[in-house]
């Protein structure tokens, strides 16, 4: 364990994903030989490798109104193991290992699970008494609190009653990090007051009569009357008693905070704003609230509540109120004035602005062969001359309603609507997949547009600059292209009048560098801003696609639709042509626009020129999760300036911060699952974080759509996919076919003990290649528990339980056993994690 040095990583293999699960799938002739009536359709790659076998699917009822055709597997409940039904972590076992199979289809729903659902639940009834007695106590001492003219000075043990717990004989072969929170929690623990020694975790209990006040304070739906705007950033608390606390100038300062009794913060117990923009931020009742918790990035609240508050790229806040002349926009919006006075912040962090952006990331390179890339990369792709090749979603929106006018669906859907389109498309039976119609003709077009063009490029028939702008338009279809000019869609502009200048270099992919770009704030662009906006800059992440010298066509033509379309489509708000119903009367409405996805990554355009391509994304100002894990290993290097992360472990997060990333990740990956869609590279390079915690889920180029809009079934893939470290031991298994979604499962739990550890559980799950994964297999047959799961400690027993139930249920081995993102967003652990987004219910899974 001890070698398992976080260090990025690269894909296995890139995906079947579009190529495999959609491409042919959606070429006409398959759609016209698709079933209408969601037969299952074999994906094309199955058919290769399996030849006289059908495609393994999972079918799921969606004629029932409560069953999703999406939905993951449901594990049946499992005999009882405990006569108390209270899970024993000490007594668990998994039932003798059994060469994964997946040869009976039954077998596929006949799962056990390692703690069944019904001790959960009975744990529940438990852990509600507990909560209940812990409350009558708490309000016990509220009262006592009360009638003290001064509010007692708490402090909060962390972890308190671990510490009672014998350390394991295995102490030795722990991992450095593992299992402790930052260093800088340690500071947290000689904190303790004697006189008031609360848990953290009593404390997320607490106050709860005001949580109904607080969520009304916090959701999306309902402003406060009484409330004060929050204006200004996140990531720097503009209150005076917030400043005392820690103004961002002396991150040391933080960790005294805790000793200050004069140290009252304004609780801020808002949600994220799906916008990263401040001033669309719903307005917040403010509470006062003392901070129990104070690290350099996070903070914890004695309400329970706690705030994000990670670094942002040096290079925003040096451009963030840079006019260059030409980006000057004379009506830009009086928000500016909003953002604008964190003037004082900006200067502070400028002059603390040491590291080069280039360096932060792309700590493999120098500044020189950065700033070389970077030349060559500009020569390469002209941002004044790369154009858009999708029509904006204001077209796509008023393409939508036209269409929803013109037409009378007798159903109130949209089904009906692709119906009448004309083109021969199957009957819609699953409305939440992020592939539909819409997807279907771009990627079609995309394709093509790809393949002709590389293919003459590669033809040296190239003078193709010309040629390549003028094709642009190709992508739209002469009708759209009509409605276009009639409709006034301006926004055919170059990338450099769209997203602006490229400022520096963010990252580094397998297919190009990803570079950010910004622009002045114009008066047409509203709130709440699609990208991360700072000071009177809109700043925007632009990802340069170009085929790999060598590479096929096609893989890249693969890569470049999986990326884009996937993203696009799960990012984006799906304009759907509704009909409201009153009494017998049907009129349409205008489109109704459904989007609830707060942690996937915005992929706003895909533009070319010269047959290379730009995505342009929402930008996440303060890098990806692998950076954060990696933060405290940057070494400056006084010869060149730059700076460069030393290779070896990264700082573990505090397990509060980390329950809530988790929970953000879990809700994305669910989100992607509710579409269709299956991520296969999770991994902390692929997470992204706004400077308020907002966590993004990115790189969908090796997703695989699992199930599309025609579709009741889930396909299932083979192969492994992803990076080592996070790929499911299924997925190695030669030929075994496998639930993509469960695999997602796999890296999430990954990705989580990554987060708490700052390093790898294993290296790759294959116990011939990997010692400590054979380790972790015959731990589990032998004594039903890892030494690791049992080593990790939480702020309460009770979450660390609770936390290690979940655990040993995602890292079954066996597929068929394991939690599904959905169960797992569903246990008490993550049910208790507190998470600073609030969601908004997920519309209907129900497939018409
Ligand atoms: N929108 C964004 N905002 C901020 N940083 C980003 C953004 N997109 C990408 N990055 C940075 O660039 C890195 C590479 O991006 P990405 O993972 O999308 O490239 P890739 O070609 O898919 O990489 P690979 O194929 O090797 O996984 C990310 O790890 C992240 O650090």
């Amino acid at each position: 364990m001890g070698d398992e040095k976080l260090s990025r990583h690269t894909s296995l293999k890139r995906a079947r994903s579009l190529s495999e699960s959609i491409k042919g799938l959606f070429k006409p002739s398959g759609i016209s030989g698709g079933s209408s009536t969601g037969q299952p359709s074999p994906r094309p790659g199955q058919d290769q490798a399996h030849p006289h076998q059908p495609a393994r699917i999972i079918t799921s009822n969606v004629s029932s109104p409560s069953v999703s055709p999406i939905q993951s597997p449901v594990l049946q409940v499992a005999p009882k193991h405990h006569k108390l039904g209270v899970p024993n972590i000490a007594k668990l076992s998994l039932s003798p290992s059994r060469e994964p199979s997946l040869n009976s289809e039954n077998e596929m729903f006949s799962q056990e699970s390692f703690i069944s659902e019904k001790d959960e639940d009975e744990a529940n009834l438990l852990e509600r008494e507990e909560l209940q007695n812990k409350n009558e106590e708490q309000n016990q001492r509220k009262q006592a609190r009360s009638k003290d003219a001064h509010v007692p000075h708490h402090r909060y043990t962390i972890g308190s009653d671990e510490a009672e717990r014998r350390p394991r004989e295995r102490q030795k072969n722990f991992p450095q990090n593992a299992g402790q929170s930052n260093p800088t929690n340690n500071s947290a623990n000689h904190v303790l007051d004697q006189e008031n020694n609360f848990s953290i975790d009593a404390m997320l209990d607490y106050d709860d009569e005001s949580k109904f006040r607080r969520r009304n304070s916090l959701g999306v739906r309902t402003n406060s009357n009484r409330t004060r705007s929050r204006k200004n950033s996140l990531s720097t608390p503009r209150s005076p008693p917030m400043k005392t606390v820690n103004d961002g100038a002396n991150p040391n300062a933080s960790n005294n905070a805790m000793n200050n009794t004069s140290n009252r913060v304004y609780m801020r117990g808002r949600n994220h704003s799906d916008s990263i923009s401040a001033s669309s931020l719903p307005k917040f009742q403010e509470i006062e609230c003392k901070c129990i918790l104070d690290l350099e990035q996070f903070k914890v609240f004695e309400n329970g509540y706690h705030e994000h508050n990670l670094k942002v790229l040096p290079i925003i806040e040096n451009n963030k109120n840079v006019d260059s002349g030409e980006d000057k926009d004379a009506d830009a919006p009086a928000n500016n004035s909003e953002d604008g006075d964190n003037d004082l912040e900006t200067n502070i962090h400028k002059q603390k602005s040491v590291f080069s952006l280039s360096g932060l990331f792309k700590y493999h390179k120098d500044a020189n062969q950065q700033q070389q890339q970077q030349e060559e990369d500009d020569d390469q792709i002209n941002l004044e001359k790369a154009f858009s090749i999708i029509p904006s979603q204001k077209f796509i929106k008023s393409q939508v309603l036209k269409k929803s006018r013109t037409s009378t669906p007798k159903n109130g859907n949209n089904d009906e609507l692709m119906k009448n389109d004309g083109k021969n498309i199957p009957q819609i039976v699953n409305p939440n997949a992020a592939v539909g119609a819409e997807e279907l003709k771009l990627i079609n077009a995309l394709s093509e547009k790809i393949r002709k063009g590389l293919k003459s490029e590669n033809a040296k028939n190239s003078g193709s600059e010309t040629r390549s702008n003028s094709n642009k338009q190709e992508v739209i279809d002469d009708t759209e292209n009509k409605s276009r000019t009639a409709n006034n869609d301006t926004s055919h502009r170059p990338c450099s009048q769209k997203y602006g200048k490229s400022i520096g270099v963010v990252g580094a992919g397998a297919y190009g560098v990803v570079k950010i770009c910004a622009r002045c704030k114009t008066s047409k662009d509203i709130l709440p801003y699609s990208t991360y906006s700072s000071g009177k800059k809109l700043f925007f992440a632009v990802k340069e696609l170009k085929p790999k010298p060598g590479d096929p066509i096609d893989k890249f033509c693969t890569r470049l639709t999986s990326e884009f379309i996937i993203g696009h489509s799960l990012s984006h708000p799906h304009f759907e042509a509704n009909t409201a119903v009153s009494g017998s009367i049907t009129r349409p409405t205008p489109p109704r626009h459904v989007f609830n996805a707060p942690n996937i990554l915005k992929i706003l355009d895909l533009m070319e020129y010269n047959n290379s391509f730009v995505e342009v994304m929402e930008f996440c100002a303060s890098g990806d999760l692998y950076s954060l894990l990696t933060r405290n290993n940057i070494s400056s290097e006084a010869n060149n300036g730059s700076s460069r992360l030393k290779e070896g472990s990264g700082s573990p997060l505090h397990p509060l911060e980390a329950d809530c990333f988790m929970k953000q990740l879990l809700n994305g990956v669910q989100y992607m699952h509710d579409h269709g869609i299956a991520h296969c590279d999770l991994k902390p390079e692929n997470i992204l974080f706004q400077p308020n915690g907002l966590l993004k889920i990115c790189d969908f180029g090796t997703s695989s759509v699992f199930q599309t809009a025609w579709e009741k079934h889930v396909h299932f893939q083979s192969g492994a996919m992803g990076s080592e470290p996070y790929v499911a031991p299924e997925e190695f298994i030669r030929d075994m076919e496998y639930d993509p979604r469960l695999v997602d499962c796999w890296s999430c739990g990954i990705v989580y003990c990554t987060m708490i550890m700052g390093q790898y559980l294993w290296k790759i799950a294959i116990p011939e290649k990997d010692s400590l994964f054979k380790s972790f297999l015959s731990e589990i047959k032998n004594d039903g528990q890892f030494y690791l799961f049992e080593e990790l400690r939480h702020v309460s027993s009770e979450l660390n339980r609770l936390r290690k139930i979940a655990l040993y249920r995602t890292f079954q081995v066996d597929p068929t056993k394991r939690i599904s993102i959905e169960q797992l967003l569903q246990s008490s652990w993550m049910r208790r994690t507190k998470c600073c987004v609030v969601y908004r219910p997920l519309h209907n899974k129900v497939s018409k």
